[in-house]
């Protein structure tokens, strides 16, 4: 029985699958889990003995059953094991070994070197270098991403690559595409957070580059089954999810390969390539392209950063006039109110307003009085901490719907410990119609599991009482007004108690 759910309730159970613990690997490549002190084999994978030429049961000895892997086992970097790639003779013929440290066992993964000599890596540098240069142009992000899309697509001859960008909420919207108009076009659409969801993301931030060369691929189960299971998080040969390859499948991708882009160590976005048709990438052009994509997120990074760095300027030195102002007045609150836009400005307001229990001073576009108090009393209610932020209160506060058109967007600073005295910022409902990737809430429970939506055509959506988002640097702006307010406060409570002692 099929039900299309509205709710999204069902993808936390998305959430829960654990990904990282397969059991299994994709059929490209060869698997072994090794025991670094006795270097004897914990656990293979079924095609191992076959492909590498050797019986490799669990306890098998390495230097006696794979000398040469033995001989590169004992070197003190593959020990070490960040991960390690090196190249040894099996079964008469040359394999890429990449090695990585998972629990206590050593995890061996096995490639066939590629066959084109175009892809070694001298005759890839030359490429990585034109491309490295065209970072150091003062392009703007569509610019940078659409460079690196192409890149990528140029090196491994996927029909579609695209660059994918997570905003606060997870949720993610492809900004740059390249493609050869085998596969649709997904420019300028979203698709929802629980598309990759949480445990997915959190690999993705420990292990950069995925391939799936095949959807319809036999998963090759690693023997024996032990308990606890070996975590594959960071083998790239790990077995995919069942309910990714269906969504690929709806896709109508047969083939992908994605490179997490990491800025500031926090998951950015990903490149994603994909295919009408199978389609395999060898070690030497995936290693390429994470370079490339590295290369880039330290581009966006330098970005973001000195982007980030104007606006705290900026903002500080607006908090420093409004200190003046603060300083100059005989109270505090009339001082913030004459320095009205200065207020404003503080963190990119259109309104504000200053309550205390005997008091109420607006500024700008605000909601009346009585709108106001009705936020700090849900505020209070809430037991909220000393800064409250939201660009959509009307969804959490259903009668600030009435004012959304002013005060869709809150961000809300305490100001006294003793009494409910708050400083809120406003800022007006941004109306917007946003382009999914297919309705991004539906789900469809079958026999109790979660599948993917069948369509990714763009689906439109209109975005009501919501405004831009509290940018970090404005959230810091109010903390830093804050301190400053609790600050005069406090010396004014001294001033004034010295003075009736
Ligand atoms: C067009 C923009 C775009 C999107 C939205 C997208 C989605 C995407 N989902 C990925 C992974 C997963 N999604 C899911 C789950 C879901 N996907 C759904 O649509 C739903 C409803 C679920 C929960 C059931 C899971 C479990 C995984 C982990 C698979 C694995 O690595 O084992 C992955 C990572 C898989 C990979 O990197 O190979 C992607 C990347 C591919 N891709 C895109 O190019």
């Amino acid at each position: 029985m099929t039900d299309a759910r509205d709710d999204t309730a069902d993808l936390d159970l998305c959430a829960r699958e654990p990904i990282h613990i397969p059991g299994a690997i994709q059929p490209y490549g060869v698997l072994l889990v090794i025991d670094p002190g006795t270097l004897r084999v914990v656990q293979a994978s079924a095609n191992a003995a076959e492909k590498l030429g050797a019986p490799l049961e669990a306890g098998t000895s390495l230097p006696a059953a794979l000398p040469a892997l033995a001989e590169a086992l004992s070197g003190d970097a593959a020990l070490e094991a960040g991960a390690d790639q090196q190249r040894i003779e099996a079964a008469g013929r040359h394999w890429q070994m990449t090695l990585h440290r998972s629990g206590a066992h050593l995890v061996a993964e096995f490639e066939a070197p590629p066959a084109a000599e175009d892809e070694t890596m001298d005759r890839l540098f030359p490429r990585l270098r034109r491309f490295t240069e065209t970072l150091t142009d003062d392009g703007d992000l569509a610019r940078l991403t659409g460079h690196l899309a192409r890149h990528v697509r140029a090196l491994t001859g996927h029909d579609r690559a695209l660059v994918y960008r997570f905003d606060a909420e997870w949720n993610g919207e492809v900004i740059a595409e390249d493609g050869n108009g085998r596969l649709p076009s997904y420019l300028g659409l979203r698709f929802p957070a629980g598309d990759i969801p949480a445990q997915a993301r959190r690999l993705y931030r420990l292990s950069r580059l995925r391939m799936i060369p095949d959807i319809d691929y036999r998963p090759v189960p690693i023997m024996p089954a032990i308990d606890p299971p070996v975590d594959l998080s960071l083998a790239t040969l790990r077995s995919v999810s069942p309910v990714h390859l269906e969504y690929m499948r709806n896709m109508g991708t047969a083939a992908s390969m994605s490179v997490s882009i990491l800025v500031a160590g926090e998951l950015w976005g990903l490149v994603a390539c994909h295919s009408a048709r199978p389609h395999a990438v060898s070690l030497n052009i995936r290693n390429a392209c994470d370079f490339a994509v590295q290369a880039a997120a330290a581009r966006i990074e330098a970005r973001e950063r000195s982007a980030g760095d104007a606006l705290r300027l900026r903002l500080g030195e607006v908090l420093g006039r409004l200190l003046g102002r603060m300083a100059a007045a005989s109270d505090w609150r009339r001082g913030l109110v004459e320095a009205g836009p200065e207020l404003l400005a503080q963190v990119g307001a259109s309104g504000a307003a200053i309550v205390a229990e005997g008091s109420y001073h607006a500024v700008g576009d605000a909601p009346e009085e009585a709108g106001v108090r009705a936020i700090v009393a849900w505020l209070e209610a809430r037991g909220e901490g000393d800064l409250y932020a939201t660009p959509a209160l009307a969804t959490l506060l259903p009668e600030a719907a009435s004012f959304a058109a002013v005060a869709s967007g809150l961000l809300a600073i305490r100001i006294s410990e003793l009494h409910p005295s708050w400083l809120l910022w406003f800022r007006p409902e941004v109306v917007r119609t946003v382009s999914w990737g297919g309705d991004p809430h539906k789900t469809v429970a079958e026999h109790g599991r979660i599948h993917p939506r069948a369509s990714f055509a763009a689906w439109q959506e209109q975005v009501r009482l919501t405004a831009l988002p509290w940018r970090p640097a404005e959230i810091t702006a109010a903390q830093d007004l804050r301190a400053a307010i609790v600050g005069i406060v406090l010396r004014k409570a001294e001033e004034l108690a010295a003075l009736t002692q």
